[in-house]
């Protein structure tokens, strides 16, 4: 069945709840937790178009998705229109929106001109944009930083509009601030009073709190989420910290799905955080296989393993 479209569910709704992309986080078994809890719209982690277009094994691996996976945008990072309308043909069945990463600040990014490069670039996204656009025929949008210089900004987010961008994405902090420093809300309005096309609005929005003040200092069409959902994946549904209830279930979407080791135990990490004492979360943390795992959870939180099939 075809997926929803992310620009409809934007529409329809006065505010939708994102969760980020998050390479090696944001895969199903967490993009079907989250929705559980008020996330209105989800998105893969960022994936490489060229690689994606050119492997098999790739395509097998990088992206699944199932039916109750909607609404679900697709990330890709990308370099040129080639790579990514290609590999953007090949999922749109299977996707509600393509999305082009902008933001990725990492070096190798950069050398490989994708990422956050393509803040500097506004011709190749524009390029990009306007390819995909004619190739599929499920909304493009593009996830953005703001520049230290705003006016920068402004140019950027006209060039994709021209080319008919869909909606933006805008993490409010310039590629070489780190994820500590306050979030430029200026530069979101910016962006907001600049686009026609929906916004919205990403960094720092850890409760509905957070939430509450993007939206009346920017006036932008949603927020997003990446740290704030790992940390508490249930706080949009108005949880201060995760329920267990919310815990046991990414246990058993985690294992009903498959999952490796490192990424099952990051998530718990990530969601026990500020419920676990120091000196169980050393413990917690030092756990080497899913059976410890499990076995931690079930002497100590009262894990019903029946529950689990
Ligand atoms: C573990 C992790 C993985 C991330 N992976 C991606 C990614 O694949 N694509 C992307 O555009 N941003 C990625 N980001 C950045 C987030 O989407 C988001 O822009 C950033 O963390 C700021 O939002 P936050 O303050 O809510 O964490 C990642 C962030 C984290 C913490």
């Amino acid at each position: 069945m075809a997926k929803t479209s992310v620009l409809d569910v934007i529409n329809s709704k006065d505010r939708v709840n994102v969760c980020a992309p998050m390479v090696r986080y944001s895969k199903l078994p967490f993009r079907e937790l989250v929705r559980k809890y008020n996330v209105d719209i989800t998105y893969s982690p960022m994936i490489l178009a060229d690689v994606f277009k050119n492997s098999e094994m790739a395509r097998e691996t990088d992206y699944s998705t199932n039916e109750a996976d909607d609404p679900v945008v697709v990330q890709f990072a990308a370099s040129n229109g080639v790579d990514l309308a290609a590999a953007a043909e090949m999922v749109a069945p299977f996707a509600g929106g393509i999305d082009l990463n902008c933001g990725c600040p990492q070096k190798w990014a950069i050398q490989e001109h994708i990422g956050s490069y393509l803040m500097s670039d506004p011709e190749a996204v524009r390029d990009m944009v306007k390819t995909v656009k004619g190739r599929v025929n499920i909304p493009c949008s593009i996830k953005i930083r703001v520049h230290p210089d705003l006016k920068e900004t402004y140019e950027f987010v006209k060039r994709a509009e021209s080319v008919g961008v869909d909606f933006l994405t805008v993490h409010g902090r310039t590629r070489k601030q780190k994820s500590t420093e306050p979030v430029n809300f200026e530069g979101i309005k910016l962006v907001k009073e600049t686009a026609s096309v929906p916004v919205i609005a990403n960094g720092s929005i850890f409760s509905n709190k957070d939430a509450e003040e993007m939206y009346e200092r920017t006036g932008v069409n949603g927020v997003m989420s990446a740290r704030g959902l790992l940390q508490n994946p249930a706080f949009f549904a108005g949880y201060e910290v995760p329920p267990w209830e919310c815990i046991e279930e990414y246990v058993r979407l985690a294992l009903a799905y498959g999952t490796n080791h490192f990424i099952f135990h990051h998530h718990l990490m990530y969601m026990f955080e500020d419920i676990m004492s120091k000196a169980e979360r050393k413990t917690f943390n030092s756990l080497s296989s899913i059976p410890a795992i499990l076995d931690h959870l079930e002497s100590n939180w009262g894990l019903d393993v029946t529950k689990l099939v």
